[in-house]
């Protein structure tokens, strides 16, 4: 298990003004997880990783692994400890003078291991990311998502218990990035590790992540199951992740504007999400609904809809279906009230 523990970043600028990036943080990782931390430009995604494995060092603050307090080890007890967490990052960081299987011996290499072992060793990753075929390729002649895939096989040499994951699918398409969010979920399956990973794209959220913490301003604001986010993001910004950056404006222009009717977006779960939620409420409360806009999202483990409506109809209507919406569990936020 990881535990961050009250985490602070405070970086001294040049001219002695400070820049907080990591305010106070705190937060628990289980084993064989995939976590994902999401957040805006400058948030302090990049910083919060890179203190797990002492990339960046915290002003304050703990991070403990499988009891082990990796902000209190001296610098060859922590290079002990780094072989036990692998590391990817948006632009791969592949040595372009090496080939493919040569990239893949570096971390062999620092860590000792035989010619015969590495070689083998090399084989085996090569098939598990599916590149057995470009052994003695150089980098300049695969594909960022071949590329990404050496990374992975790189840092999952030593045997990692944790994979770190900086922005990887950020400069591949979207199909590409499909491709390694399934190697990476296959990984998981198959070694059982735990994969921690920082993405401003909620799609990689979406298809891979058990939890999300969401980030900003160098605090976590939210945090919790990928299922409850999405069904029911609760500050501005995780909506905004969820929903899409629509602005409101957008969605005025969606709809009439009739006197005594109620726009609302609700969320549904699970099995909510095939229940015939629309016709209920037009035949159970003898209201007419028109449907603004709608999605539903597949996630790992269950599905999430959304919808926009607007309710039309007698007040003491609108009102009984709002209090059976809330009975089933049903996420519901009025954005206009007319
Ligand atoms: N070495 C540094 N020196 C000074 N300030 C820094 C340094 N690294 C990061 N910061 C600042 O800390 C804050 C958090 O940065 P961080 O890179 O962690 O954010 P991020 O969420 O990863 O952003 P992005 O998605 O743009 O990479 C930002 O205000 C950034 O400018």
């Amino acid at each position: 298990m990881i535990v961050i523990d009250s985490l602070c970043k405070v970086f001294k600028l040049k001219n002695k003004s400070e820049v907080i990036a990591l305010d106070d943080v705190s937060l628990e990782i289980q084993d064989g997880e995939i976590f994902g931390i999401i957040g805006m430009s400058g948030a302090g995604k990049s910083t919060l990783i890179r203190t797990i494995n002492r990339l960046e060092d915290p002003s304050s603050g703990k991070v403990i692994i499988d009891g082990l307090d990796i902000t209190a080890l001296g610098e060859s007890e922590l290079r002990k400890s780094r072989k036990g967490i692998g590391m990817i990052f948006q632009h791969f960081n592949l040595l372009s003078s090496r080939t493919v299987a040569k990239n893949i011996a570096f971390p062999l290499e620092i860590a000792g291991v035989d010619k015969n072992d590495a070689d083998k060793r090399i084989d085996e990753l090569l098939e598990l990311v599916g590149l057995s075929d470009k052994k003695e390729s150089y980098p300049s002649q695969l594909s960022g998502g071949q590329k990404q895939r050496v990374a992975i096989a790189r840092a999952l040499a030593n045997n990692p218990k944790i994979l770190l994951c900086d922005e990887a699918t950020s400069a591949l398409d979207p199909k590409t990035t499909s491709s390694i969010l399934d190697l990476l979920k296959d990984i998981r399956k198959n070694l059982g590790i735990t994969i921690v990973l920082i993405t401003h794209q909620m799609e990689v959220i979406r298809e891979i992540c058990d939890r999300v913490a969401i980030i900003e301003g160098g605090k976590i604001i939210e945090l919790g199951a990928v299922h409850e986010v999405f069904s029911n993001p609760k500050t501005d910004t995780a909506k905004n992740f969820v929903f899409g950056i629509k602005p409101e404006t957008e969605i005025d222009d969606l709809f009439p504007k009739l006197p005594g009717s109620v726009v609302l977006k609700i969320s549904y779960l699970g099995d909510s999400a095939k229940q015939p939620i629309v016709s209920k409420l037009i035949k159970d409360h003898s209201l007419d609904v028109n449907i603004i806009s709608g999605e539903i999202d597949q996630l790992m483990s269950m599905s999430v809809g959304h919808l926009t409506i607007q309710l039309l109809g007698e007040k003491a209507n609108i009102d009984a279906a709002l209090e059976s919406l809330k009975r089933q569990n049903i996420a519901t936020e009025v954005i206009w009230n007319g």
